[in-house]
């Protein structure tokens, strides 16, 4: 796995604070990385880091394995959390300005911002001031403002964030072409379901520190393994196997976690569960059920 960008304990602080501590991840080639944590965790300062638009205080960042330069950055495509259109400047001019601005001849921008505004279904919209779009539209000529100049990366701060689900299927369908000619993508959400559905690794912080990162399946298997467990009668005899933590009894049905979660600990456990269960009636479902990212993000984060 190539790591196209890495960051090396990456710190920043503000006076006596530091809001990103010594703060070390991947973005590989071609890969969605989701970026989350809580509100102030350092998400934002982080990203104005990696596109050198806030100083380091210590650690750096790395583009192929090299330190990173200003020549690199520029070749970056980048969505600010504070959206940076100008209200009063019509679409396609400002987007062809964008476009110059990342180093595009102007022909080229105008070229390739009328394509993209097509695709986005603004294709009318490209003399009306930015001001005169619904949010979710200015979002959506922010994001093609970043992918004008074909960037070698993407940095982008809540780029789901207030579209509704026809442009989040827009807007994840043009990050997976992004993805797929081997673009590395960092963004930042607090849409776990999203991030969830979309993101092939995903790096957790909190309070400025990297709490967890990897793909959702290996931040999944660090924590216990959940079995759903339907009988025919009521199942809270369940409570009495050695090695369970029952998180929900409702009649039949049972929500347990194995206390321990290597095997063959694991299989013992859930043999048991099978044999207490057949010993008084029944089994009809004994199940593996995938914790959902929003729980597994709660233990990394508590
Ligand atoms: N210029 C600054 N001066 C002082 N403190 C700052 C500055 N910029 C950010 N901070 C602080 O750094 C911390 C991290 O903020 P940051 O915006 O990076 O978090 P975030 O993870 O992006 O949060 P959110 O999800 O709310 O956008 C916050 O406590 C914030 O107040």
């Amino acid at each position: 796995m190539d790591a196209m960008i890495e960051t090396r304990g990456l710190t920043r602080r503000f006076g006596e604070r530091t809001v990103v501590d010594d703060v070390s991840f991947d973005v590989p080639d071609g890969m969605l990385t989701g970026f989350v944590g809580g509100n102030g965790a350092g998400k934002t300062t982080t990203m104005r880091m990696i596109m050198g638009l806030l100083g380091i205080s210590a650690g750096e960042v790395l583009w192929q394995g090299r330190p990173i330069t200003a020549a690199d950055r520029r070749r970056f495509g980048y969505m600010p959390e504070e959206r940076g259109l100008y209200p009063k400047q019509k679409v396609l001019d400002q987007l062809v300005y964008l476009g110059e601005l990342s180093g595009l001849p102007a022909a080229q921008a105008r070229a390739s911002a009328s394509e993209s505004l097509e695709r986005f279904g603004l294709a009318d919209r490209g003399g009306d001031r930015v001001e005169k779009l619904s949010l979710g539209n200015q979002q959506r000529v922010q994001i093609i403002a970043a992918l004008l100049n074909r960037p070698q990366a993407l940095i982008l701060d809540e780029p789901f964030s207030g579209l509704d689900p026809a442009a989040v299927d827009s807007m994840v369908d043009l990050l997976r072409e992004e993805t797929a000619r081997g673009v590395p993508v960092l963004f930042s959400s607090h849409q776990l379901d999203l991030v969830e559905r979309l993101c092939d690794r995903l790096v957790v912080l909190r309070a400025g520190e990297v709490v967890a990162q990897g793909s959702v399946e290996e931040l999944r298997a660090r924590g216990p393994e959940r079995l759903r467990v339907v009988t025919d009668r009521d199942a809270g005899w369940i409570r009495d196997v050695p090695g369970v933590h029952v998180l929900d009894v409702d009649g039949p049905e049972a929500l347990v976690e194995l206390a321990d979660h290597d095997l063959p600990a694991a299989d013992a456990v859930r043999r048991a569960i099978l044999t207490a269960g057949l010993d008084r009636g029944e089994v009809r479902e004994l199940a593996t059920v995938r914790t959902p990212l929003s729980e597994i993000y709660r233990e990394v984060t508590a």
